[in-house]
């Protein structure tokens, strides 16, 4: 069964990717997930960060030659900012001083990373966080919860895309689709064959009227002091039918999904197919009828389900959405408490991005990647590439005589 796991702070030497349970004879190479990584740090919105800190990548264990070997696969994302750091992150005591708390020496930006953090911010993981612990400086609670940590998840996608694209045809690829209050008003799903462009797209759309009415909320929102959110948008394509089950909670493939969404940092909402349109619509116009195309193969007219019914994928185009909170490190700074003083205060704020839409695409499509990846090795069994594809090729056989007239069976 495949299983992953993450490790790492945000301002840490480093992060680690964990796989366990892919097959033997998936590519993976360095340069892929350096790639993979290179395009989550892109779009429109983010802050000075992605600029200068860089992700180091190494292969620990798991790959040799270029291909899995079965084995767990460990990768560490080092973090060349890790020297301004090393101090304030150390894991080992530091020699009293050496933190310089609220002592006023160095320069700006050194006080403000060795400043305990008693203001936290609402919206972020700082208050719940530093109660829930019992700590007393939101350092020890915004290290982990922020989305540094989907450098690592990303990673983790580009292993299981790599095994989906090793054993089938299935391509999963997102867009963005909304930015606070401006919608891409053309609703065509994303294609694969788009991947580059999108990739290149400083707001992960190849709609140019959307890209720059997107554009244009997120100056606004930097001018004014401010943050926006946003929605994007993942498809899966070729997904056989019958991944997933609908026996049991925790193996619908919907539920999987959404769960795996809405553990992205700042998603608040998870829509699959239409969602909550579906809840406006009578039956007869919400379901996708099942009809016979010119060759007699069953086939919908519609994709309102979005490619999942009964937890299980039907063998439509899997579709799923997730909006995204605007970013609560809010430049014009949020009112709240000092936990130091008891007192009313204003939230911190050092830097931030101003729209997180375009990685969080990115990282919506690595979940999705995870999630299908999962389903179709619980699905298929075996330890090899070889293996899984051999069952996947008698699986789409048989799903395909079982869906033929009875006498051409
Ligand atoms: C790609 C990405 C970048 C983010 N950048 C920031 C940021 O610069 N500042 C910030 O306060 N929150 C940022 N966030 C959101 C916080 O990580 C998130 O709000 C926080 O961890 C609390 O979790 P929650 O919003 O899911 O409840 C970002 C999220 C994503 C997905
Ligand atoms: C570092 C990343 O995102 C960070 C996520 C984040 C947060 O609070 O989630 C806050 C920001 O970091 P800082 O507070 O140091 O400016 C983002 O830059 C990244 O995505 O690689």
């Amino acid at each position: 069964m495949l299983s992953w796991s993450t490790a790492g702070e945000s301002h840490g030497c480093a992060l680690i990717a964990l796989m366990e349970g892919l097959p033997a004879g998936v590519p993976v190479s360095t340069e892929l997930l350096r790639h993979a990584l290179s395009i989550r740090r892109r779009g429109y919105g983010r802050g000075a960060r992605q600029k200068f800190e860089q992700d180091q990548v190494r292969i620990i264990s798991g790959v040799r030659h270029g291909y899995t070997t079965g084995a767990p696969v460990a990768v560490e994302i080092a973090n060349s900012e890790w020297p301004k750091w090393e101090t304030v992150m150390s894991a080992d005591p530091v020699p009293e001083g050496a933190l310089n708390v609220d002592a006023g020496k160095g320069d700006g930006r050194e006080m403000a990373r060795n400043r305990r953090l008693t203001s936290p911010r609402p919206g972020h993981a700082d208050l719940a966080g530093l109660l829930s612990y019992d700590l007393d400086d939101a350092r020890d609670i915004l290290e982990r919860a922020s989305a540094r940590e989907t450098a690592a998840r990303v990673v983790l996608g580009a292993l299981a895309r790599s095994f989906l694209q090793s054993v089938s045809s299935i391509d999963v690829i997102s867009h963005v689709v909304r930015v606070g209050e401006k919608k891409n008003q053309n609703s065509n799903l994303p294609l694969p064959q788009d991947r580059e462009a999108l990739d290149e797209a400083q707001m992960r759309t190849l709609d140019a009227e959307a890209e720059a009415a997107f554009i244009e909320v997120i100056d606004e929102a930097k001018r004014s002091g401010d943050t926006v959110g946003g929605i994007v948008e993942v498809v899966a394509w070729n997904v056989p039918i019958g991944l997933g089950t609908h026996v049991s909670e925790d193996g619908k493939l919907d539920a999987r999904l959404a769960a795996s969404l809405m553990a992205i940092q700042s998603v608040k909402g998870v829509e699959i197919g239409d969602g909550f349109t579906e809840a406006m619509r009578f039956g007869s116009e919400a379901h996708d009828e099942i009809l016979l195309d010119e060759n007699g193969t069953p086939t919908r007219a519609t994709n309102r389900a979005g490619g999942i019914e009964g937890g299980t994928s039907n063998g439509q185009p899997i579709v799923v959405r997730a909006a995204f909170k605007p970013i609560s490190t809010v430049p014009k700074a949020l009112k709240t408490i000092d936990l130091a003083t008891g007192r009313e205060a204003k939230a911190f704020h050092q830097r931030s991005d101003t729209c997180q839409v375009v990685p969080g695409a990115v990282i919506a499509e690595a979940q999705v990647c995870l999630q299908i990846a999962k389903a179709l090795s619980e699905r298929m069994g075996g330890r090899s590439v070889g293996e899984v594809k051999a069952q996947l090729d008698w699986y789409e056989d048989h799903i395909a005589a079982r869906l033929r007239p009875v006498d051409e069976r």
